[in-house]
């Protein structure tokens, strides 16, 4: 994968194809044969063992142009040696111009079977591919496509073979990667996904039910308004130089809650000071001091007690950012921070219980919000501050509605960059544009639900919007360096592991 990804939505993609061949630079049916030839090669990537010499497959088409590429890939298949049956569902005269083309291709050298699920459970294959449905799909499924996907799967198991989905598993939403097949499920031991790759193969229920997604190039230039899948970030190595020192890097300040409760802020600015901030300081309540200076070494502590002592503290004009939220309280002296935070127009990270306390409309925070800063809600959260949208993902999502779309749509009403967090975060900016940060199939973190977790991405975000950079691009550069981090660290990992796995994540990038 290249650094930062599209991802489309069916109707992006739709529009894409639909130019290209306007254009006349290449034709529908140059298309369906580059997908179907790069479908094969990736299949025979992901085994060597199907590439060192022919099997035995079930081809499973389609009545659209999934089935076209479906037919071309039991062409391909064939042309290598190997044994192959297509079972189509659908009526040739139906499909566009292209499939018809693929079908009558293939049928010159095999049968064209009907796909009957009763006959799909006893047959014995090495390899099952699932072209019924790819970027067409717009409702759930039929029964027979169900019932045609479960069997594939128990005869790819029985016989220890793989099942393979063309563009996306039939019955997932490429939108937003909801599952449209009713309670049948099936795992697909690979999508080889036509470029560009499809939202909905890196959200939502999908990445549950898949091991791996490859994808396939087929041409087609760079879209606009696509979602970007993060690469590793740029720009985060330290500038060198005579002139630079720690005020350089900027220093960030992180609010903490009172006594006993300081353990997330002091996570958040370990982070930041880790992820290359000059300076940090933890801004704690009179009686929360002692506990703090006992834990603290680097980060530097001062007293803020309540809003007008916030006030005093940002009148030194090198504190660059903010990080308002973990472990802060709900209480007034927490509202009271929020406010003055936000009414000082530095750059913010809000995070947990400031977002509470954004949520409460008797505050009147949300309407003081600024381009300047972050919001990162997990689901729960984000529910509380846009409900309605946390429950379009809920009951849209089977229409499409993506969690790029809801963090697309807070984003807009915030003003202000929104992480949403999740294996599949997304952060989108208030003028739309939205990056998705996976931690999904070769880049799972599973470690990462652990407690204190979301305070160390707090701290990231913080102090990379300490050393200058935007709120959005500082929170998917958090993002992708936290899943590196844990990645690092692997089982065990406990939050106060992330930070201290920093320094390699960071000298890996810089090699
Ligand atoms: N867009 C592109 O640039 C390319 C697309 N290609 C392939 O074409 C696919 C998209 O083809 P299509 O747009 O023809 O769509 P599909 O082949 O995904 O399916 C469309 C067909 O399924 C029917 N259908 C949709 N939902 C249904 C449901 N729930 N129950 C019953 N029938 C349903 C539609 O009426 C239509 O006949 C891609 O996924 C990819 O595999 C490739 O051939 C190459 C290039
Ligand atoms: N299964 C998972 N895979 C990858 N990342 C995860 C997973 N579950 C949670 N995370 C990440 O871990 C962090 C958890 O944050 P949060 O929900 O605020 O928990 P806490 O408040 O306990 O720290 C988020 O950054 C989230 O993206
Ligand atoms: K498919």
């Amino acid at each position: 994968m290249t650094e930062s990804e599209p991802l489309v939505t069916a109707a992006q993609m739709r529009a894409l194809e639909g130019a290209e061949i306007a254009s006349g630079r290449v034709s529908g049916w140059t298309l369906m044969e580059r997908a179907g030839a790069g479908i094969v090669e990736a299949i025979l990537r992901a085994w060597p063992a199907f590439a060192a010499r022919p099997h035995s497959a079930v081809v499973l088409c389609g009545p659209g142009n999934n089935g076209g590429d479906g037919f071309v890939v039991a062409r391909r298949l064939y042309g290598r040696g190997w044994r192959v049956r297509v079972l189509h569902w659908g009526a040739r005269e139906k499909m566009s111009e292209d499939a018809q083309a693929a079908h009558d291709r293939w049928a010159a050298l095999g049968p064209v079977e009907p796909m009957e699920p009763g006959r799909i459970a006893g047959l014995e294959a090495d390899l099952f591919v699932d072209a019924i449905f790819g970027t067409g799909l717009t409702r759930e499924v039929p029964d027979i496509v169900r019932a045609a996907l479960v069997a594939a799967r128990g005869a790819a198991d029985a016989a220890g073979g793989r099942l393979v989905a063309v563009d996306m598993p039939s019955w997932f939403s490429s939108d937003s990667g909801a599952h449209l097949g009713g309670g049948a499920r099936a795992r697909f031991d690979l999508v080889a996904a036509v470029r560009p790759m499809k939202l909905g193969q890196f959200t939502g229920d999908l990445p549950n039910d898949v091991a791996r997604v490859a994808p396939v190039e087929i041409g087609l230039p760079e879209p606009d308004g696509a979602v970007r899948l993060l690469g590793p970030p740029r720009g985060m190595a330290k500038r060198a130089g005579t002139h630079v020192h720690k005020y350089t890097h900027g220093h960030a300040l992180v609010l903490a809650g009172g006594a006993g409760r300081t353990g997330a802020a002091r996570l958040a600015a370990r982070a930041a000071l880790r992820v290359g901030a000059g300076l940090v300081t933890v801004g704690a309540p009179g009686p929360a001091l002692a506990e703090c200076a006992a834990q603290l070494t680097a980060v530097m502590l001062r007293e803020v007690g309540d809003g007008a002592a916030l006030e005093a503290a940002l009148e030194d004009r090198r504190l660059s950012a903010l990080c308002l939220g973990p472990g802060l309280g709900v209480d007034d002296r927490g509202a009271g921070l929020v406010e003055v935070a936000l009414a000082s127009g530095r750059p913010a990270v809000l995070d947990a219980d400031a977002l509470t306390l954004i949520a409460d409309p008797a505050r009147g925070l949300f309407r003081r919000l600024h381009g300047g800063c972050l919001l990162t809600p997990h689901m729960g959260e984000f529910a509380r501050l846009f409900p309605d949208l946390a429950d379009r993902v809920r009951t849209e999502a089977t229409q499409g509605f993506s969690r790029a779309d809801a963090a697309r749509e807070a984003a807009a009403r915030a003003g202000c960059a929104v992480l949403l967090k999740g294996a599949d975060t997304v952060v989108a900016e208030p003028e739309g544009r939205v990056a998705l940060n996976a931690a999904l199939y070769e880049r799972a973190a599973p470690w990462l639900a652990t407690a204190g977790a979301g305070d160390v991405l707090s701290g990231l975000a913080a102090g990379l919007m300490a050393r200058g950079f935007a709120p959005a691009e500082a929170g998917g550069a958090a993002a992708w360096l936290h899943v590196a981090a844990a990645r690092r660290v692997g089982p065990g990992l406990v939050a106060e592991d992330l930070p201290e796995a920093l320094p390699a994540v960071l000298a890996a990038l810089e090699r």
